[in-house]
């Protein structure tokens, strides 16, 4: 709708250069706005991409009926189109047209979704289906046969997999408009989480007491099965004391509960134990299957070749920690999941899909908050009838790169839309209680239990093993979590937590000075190195120190941006003599890859440094740690595309760690730097920490974040709940 006040503002601009009247009235004419002028406008002021104009022409091209346009002959459908493409930029999956949404003002103003219901239904564009998830299929199909049409009735509100009716380009699901294409990949989705789900599996529970009771009681929750014990026969005695007495193992609930569910997630912050769980997961599975005379099939992947290495070395260092005859037939080896499904060049689909499905019994995800929407959606797909699979991840931390948030919808759904109460179980149902009751005799007590059996997929882990009760980054993490300001500036204001500290200066460059000294320290240590010719003996000494203190940033450039830090740092470098700015490749220089070279066994995200050959000091490479803990060099010629990397994005930090963290915060000058703040960024950056945290932010910045929670549009959730 254009507004009334819209057309008298021009109007009225007319007014002031009245000359006559038919003058003023044609000039008022000319300016009408039409669909064409306010998207062009959209686009003059960034609230649209080209390719959101051209996904909106594309959709007026086709639109066929008269019903799409408002009043005032705007075409409505074309600007949802173009609001539809835009909000996938920013990485939603649908929109939810009953939010408060007027992204196109002072342009044009959305009627409510009542309004726009009746020409969305009208629109040869648009299909709309089943409203709100429980009513009939609307204008879904002209197809003549009544049972295809009472099958896809049925299919959408059971979501099983269904062909979108007529391929129009937009969907409309009760009130979320969707890309027919990414409408397809949350059904099916959806669908292959809800038929596993409601698949039953049933352990031999004897024996799988009996290998939680040798998993358990090494490593240091020895004797824990002893203490659950414990806490059963207290509970039978009602005696509150004791049960005080017996925590619950949260780990060892989370493997009875994956252990019995085809989908599951074990999700928790950084050192909370995921890996350590993962591990005994699988040596409780493969045990159970040895005994029934099987070998079960164990996959291990992960979204990028980074997290896929470090989830390899993790699992390698602490499978020793299981007594020697669970370690057998247990994968150490991760793969990317695009390596997994087999990547086609230059084609979105895999070799392994619906109709070619995985050689797999068991499948485990690392990092599974980096996975998209579609991406996931092919990776659920792929898997064979009886698999199962473990998502890994930190449901806390920033979601994936590309649109969607799958494991947070999935924790979302599991927890029926309710927050996580610190050490409490999520509403499993009666018959999960049981399961974990008779498995590992932990009696959980669940108010309200969910009925939908997502609820059984949930695993927390609450426990930090890295962080201390007297870390200040530990508490940090929980306040920023539960959205409070106060308590978080209280925790930088308090000396007993040293660990967190807060700068409010407004200029990178105190930053910089702080930082100046351990830089100097490094390109010393550096210099002394090639000049010793130490390289692979003490090459690893200048990756260490290298990695111990890390900038952060928010967004790659304007102020406190990445480009602006590093331009900083290399300036103030170059003045002391450090380095000599002239030359790309100078000793010491950090790149961070931007691109997989699978030839070369580099990853997107490693981080390399420039060191001369051991043998010619002439001669500058790009030297990378390898899997065996060595050192291997790469011509400056041969590397993937880089940038140098004093400060990275918080993006890009994701699945790496450092001992200190410098995280800057933009000063919010725009709309953008506004949205670009969330929780979930700087709980992630805060979380990549290990020894220290400090803050380089103004208040605005940092109350906007705290309080900003990072939603996207997504109708994920609600389909897996029925
Ligand atoms: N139950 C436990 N008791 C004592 N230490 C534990 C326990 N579980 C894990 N740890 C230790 O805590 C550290 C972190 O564990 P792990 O790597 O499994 O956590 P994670 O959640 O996978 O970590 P991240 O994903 O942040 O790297 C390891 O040193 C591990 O040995």
């Amino acid at each position: 709708m254009v507004t009334d006040s819209m057309v008298k503002q021009m109007a009225n601009n007319d007014d002031a250069s009245k000359t006559n009247k038919l003058d003023a009235q044609a000039s008022v004419a000319a300016q009408v706005p039409t669909t064409t002028s306010i998207l062009q406008n959209l686009l003059k002021i960034g609230r649209i991409r080209p390719l959101d104009l051209a996904f909106a022409e594309f959709v007026m091209l086709h639109e066929h009926g008269k019903h799409a346009v408002d009043v005032n002959g705007i075409h409505v459908v074309g600007l949802l189109a173009a609001y539809l493409s835009s909000r996938l930029g920013e990485q939603d999956s649908c929109l939810n047209l009953d939010n408060t949404y007027q992204p196109f003002l002072p342009f044009y103003r959305f009627e409510p979704i009542d309004q726009l219901l009746p020409m969305l239904s009208a629109s040869t564009c648009v299909a709309v289906v089943d409203e709100r998830y429980t009513g009939e299929v609307a204008n879904a199909s002209t197809d003549k046969s009544t049972e295809k049409n009472a099958l896809k009735s049925r299919a959408s509100t059971s979501c099983e997999p269904v062909f979108a009716p007529q391929s129009k380009p937009l969907i409309l699901q009760g009130s979320e408009l969707y890309m027919q294409r990414y409408w397809q990949y949350e059904v099916q989705l959806a669908s292959k989480i809800n038929s596993m789900t409601g698949r039953a599996t049933t352990l031999d529970v004897a024996q799988g007491q009996a290998l939680l009771a040798q998993l358990f009681a090494t490593h240091e929750s020895k004797g824990s099965l002893a203490k659950n014990s414990l806490a059963k026969n207290s509970l039978a005695k009602n005696s509150a004391q004791d049960q005080q007495a017996a925590p619950i193992d949260w780990q060892q609930v989370a493997v009875c509960l994956a252990a019995s569910q085809n989908v599951s997630v074990i999700t928790g912050g950084p050192g909370t134990g995921k890996t350590t769980t993962v591990i005994r997961l699988m040596a409780l599975l493969q045990g159970l299957a040895r005994h029934a005379h099987k070998k079960l099939q164990i996959k291990l992947a992960a979204p990028t070749g980074k997290a896929a290495a470090r989830l390899s070395q993790s699992i390698s260092a602490a499978m020793g920690k299981l007594p020697t005859a669970l370690q057998a037939d247990l994968p150490n080896q991760c793969s990317t999941i695009h390596r997994l499904l087999g990547s086609i060049a230059n084609s979105p689909y895999f070799r392994f899909n619906a109709q070619h499905p995985l050689h797999l019994d068991v499948l485990i995800v690392d990092e599974a908050s980096m996975v998209d929407l579609p991406l996931m959606s092919k990776l659920f797909a792929a898997l064979p009838a009886h698999a199962k699979i473990i998502l890994l991840g930190d449901k806390d931390q920033l979601a994936s790169v590309e649109a969607g948030s799958v494991l947070s919808d999935i924790c979302a759904a599991a927890l029926n839309f309710s927050p996580t109460v610190y050490d409490q179980p999520p509403p499993y149902s009666d018959e999960a209680l049981r399961v974990i009751k008779d498995l590992c005799q932990i009696d959980l007590q669940v108010s309200t239990p969910n009925k939908a059996p997502i609820s059984n997929s949930l695993a927390l882990l609450h426990k930090s093993y890295r962080f201390s009760e007297k870390s200040g980054i530990g508490r940090l993490a929980r306040a920023i979590n539960s959205g409070k300001l106060a308590p978080s500036k209280a925790l930088f204001a308090d000396e007993r937590y040293p660990d967190v500290v807060w700068q409010t200066s407004d200029e990178p460059k105190a930053l910089v000075a702080k930082l100046l000294p351990d830089y100097q320290a490094y390109f010393e240590h550096v210099k002394h190195v090639c000049a010793q010719g130490t390289l692979h003996s003490k090459g690893l000494e200048v990756f260490s120190l290298l990695q111990q203190q890390q900038v952060l940033c928010a967004q790659k450039e304007a102020n406190w941006g990445v480009l602006q830090v590093n331009a900083l740092i290399e300036s103030e470098l170059n003045k002391k003599g450090a380095i000599e700015l002239g030359r790309d490749f100078y000793p010491g220089r950090p790149v961070m890859l931007k691109q997989n070279d699978h030839s070369l066994g580099l990853f997107n995200g490693d981080i390399g440094i420039v060191m001369p050959d051991a043998d010619n000091d002439e001669l500058m490479k790009v030297w990378f740690v390898t899997e065996q803990n060595t050192l291997r060099g790469v011509l400056p010629s041969r590397l993937p595309p880089h940038d140098t990397v004093y400060a990275m994005t918080i993006h890009k930090s994701q699945g790496s760690e450092f001992d200190h963290v410098y995280l800057c915060l933009p000063r919010v000058e725009t709309g953008s730097q506004a949205r670009l703040l969330s929780r979930e960024l700087l709980y992630t950056g805060l979380t990549r920490a290990k020894k220290s945290f400090t803050l380089y932010s103004d208040e605005q910045a940092l109350s906007l974040s705290i309080a900003r929670r990072c939603q996207r549009g997504s109708g994920l959730a609600k389909r897996l709940l029925f």
